[in-house]
């Protein structure tokens, strides 16, 4: 599993790696990484050889790393124009003995440094410079970034993304794009053009993933991304377990998405209760019961207010329909008799539809201190239990919560803008608190573990799938997976369920186009998801074709 680490943690790590037992000498890293970066982007670029490349190195050792990727792509046969845009007397020790060794190699043919640009006439051949090269890549600044950027890194970067848009470079970020807060994934000015941060085309990253670039706006700037362990001690990079995050990708989900039992059966794959639903919204209960079925949940029931009933029943046959009283949204008379059903449910889910009346918080309030099974709880269900934090923490970490951001602020008490400066502590914050399983939705949604307080960064997913209803299907969806045969936990069916749902919406963009596909059509390519996880799993033996077949 990729971990994602914060900038204080890789400088800890950096500190035990060269100061602690370890001894590493800080110039053999900035070495590494340097080199990492020649290697790993040359393989992406198809070679260096002929290429004209313009690098520019900042002032801390992320244009350290610059001055020794210098070194090794003219050793491979590029001509790099190198702009060094610190002064050599402010450098770190390790950032100045590769700069020396760089100076060595300077001439007028293959390898010219440069300073930074203050004239009109630097600035045009700067412009003409990146017009006529290929690559750009940027050491301008790493870890080290905050706040927006200031000049001449502004223009310089402003520059790079304007001859990239004119398609004339691929850019190479190294750690990470210039401008893009390692922390946060806040980027340089917010939204304004102007003094933005750089958008690369790939960057490659030392150590382990940080925040940054997982994290939206950040995400976006960093193309497509390489971790390179850069030599670090293994040990080194196992301890980073203090608050650990982790990017969730296919091969975690297909160790625990593992492929049916030949000889299982209906009971085997769960009893899912979707109990949720009013009059004015059966579609969000039908949705999320669409999206259990699609999970391949066993059986699934669903349990709407007694008046809604006629607007569920036969719409969907697999779908077991029944109204719950007589009123069109549930009421604590209603209690009861989900109670006493329950005690054959797998899982519950509630939420969709729901509708927020005073009653139905009652009827919340009854059931959930009486069911034993694990409860999955969305949409309205949260709204309505907002103040309930002891009821819910009682439930010993029996429950999944899905709120979207909105939900989220107004269950925790956080502003937007709280949410938005660190929504993996705010996350990893609620789940403690209220003892709880987390899905915060959002790009991208984030899942925390109610028994180890791990933070999982889920990595599919797309803007076709910011519409109405796309909550229910996913809330369908964990129930199922809470029921799948061989799931550990609660955490990891959530996992699962938000994974599936965006490489669903993934597929559907790829068939569709880029939004308008629908929340059901979601949930429909389910089936063949699922395949393509298990197209590298071995089958077990009793389900190997006998005659045929591949
Ligand atoms: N031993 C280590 O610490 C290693 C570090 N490595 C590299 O070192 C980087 C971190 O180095 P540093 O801590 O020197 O940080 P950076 O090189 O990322 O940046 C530090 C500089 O950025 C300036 N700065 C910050 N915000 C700015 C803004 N808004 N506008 C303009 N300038 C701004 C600061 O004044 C400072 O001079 C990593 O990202 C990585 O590339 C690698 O060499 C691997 C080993
Ligand atoms: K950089």
């Amino acid at each position: 599993m990729q971990k994602i680490t914060t900038a204080a943690q890789m400088r800890n790590m950096d500190r035990i790696a060269m100061h602690g037992v370890y001894a590493m000498a800080p110039v053999v890293l900035m070495e590494n990484a340097g080199h990492a970066v020649a290697e790993r982007a040359g393989a992406w670029l198809d070679g260096w050889d002929g290429k004209d490349v313009v690098l520019f190195c900042g002032k801390g050792n992320n244009g350290g790393d610059g001055f020794v990727i210098a070194r090794h792509i003219l050793a491979a046969g590029a001509r790099v124009y190198v702009y060094v845009l610190g002064k050599e007397e402010d450098y770190s020790d390790e950032a100045r003995q590769h700069l020396h060794t760089l100076q060595q190699l300077a001439d007028e043919e293959t390898c010219l440094l440069l300073s930074a640009p203050q004239s009109d006439a630097d600035w045009q051949l700067l412009q003409k410079r990146l017009l006529a090269s290929s690559v750009v890549i940027d050491a301008m600044l790493g870890t080290g970034f905050h706040g927006s950027l200031r000049q001449p890194l502004a223009s310089i970067v402003a520059e790079v993304n304007a001859a990239a848009a004119a398609g004339a470079v691929t850019v190479i970020a190294v750690d990470m794009p210039t401008g893009v807060n390692s922390d946060t994934g806040a980027v340089s000015n917010g939204d304004d053009d102007e003094d933005g941060p750089l958008f690369a085309d790939m960057t490659v990253t030392f150590g382990a993933l940080k925040r940054g670039l997982v994290l939206y706006p950040g995400r976006a700037c960093a193309g497509h991304v390489e971790v390179d362990p850069i030599g670090m001690p293994g040990p080194l990079l196992m301890q980073l377990e203090e608050n650990p995050a982790y990017l969730l990708q296919e091969s975690d989900i297909a160790e625990i998405v593992v492929p049916r039992s030949p000889d299982s059966h209906k009971g085997t794959h769960g009893t899912i209760a979707i109990v949720t639903g009013s009059s004015q919204m059966a579609g969000a209960a039908l949705m999320a019961a669409h999206g259990a079925v699609r999970s391949g949940a066993g059986k699934v029931f669903l349990r709407v207010p007694g008046a809604t009933a006629p607007y569920c029943i036969g719409v969907q046959p697999e779908i077991m329909v029944r109204g719950v009283g007589t009123g069109d949204h549930f009421t604590a008379a209603d209690a009861d008799e989900i109670i006493a059903e329950s005690k054959n449910w797998s899982v519950l889910a509630m939420g969709p539809g729901l509708g927020r009346d005073a009653e139905t918080k009652e009827f919340l309030l009854k059931v959930l201190a009486a069911v034993t099974c694990p409860v999955v709880l969305d949409a309205d269900a949260l709204n309505l239990l907002a103040g309930e934090k002891a009821l819910i923490a009682s439930r010993g970490s029996r429950i999944i919560m899905t709120p979207h951001l909105a939900e989220f602020s107004r269950i925790s008490g956080l502003s937007m803008a709280e949410i938005k400066a660190d929504p993996i502590a705010a996350a990893r914050q609620f789940a403690s608190e209220w003892k709880v399983n987390l899905v915060l939705k959002g790009a991208p949604t984030l899942i925390v573990s109610a028994k180890t307080g791990n933070v999982y960064v889920n990595s599919t997913g797309n803007a076709g799938m910011a519409c109405g209803g796309m909550g229910d299907v996913l809330t369908g969806m964990i129930a199922a997976m809470i029921a799948h045969q061989g799931m550990s936990d609660l955490c990891s069916a959530a996992c699962a369920g938000v994974y599936l749902h965006g490489a669903a919406g993934d597929a559907c963009r790829k068939d569709h186009g880029p939004y308008g596909f629908t929340p059901m059509e979601t949930a429909d390519v389910l089936p063949q998801v699922l395949a393509s996880l298990e197209e590298d799993l071995a089958l077990p033996i009793l389900q190997q074709p006998l005659i045929g077949g591949k």
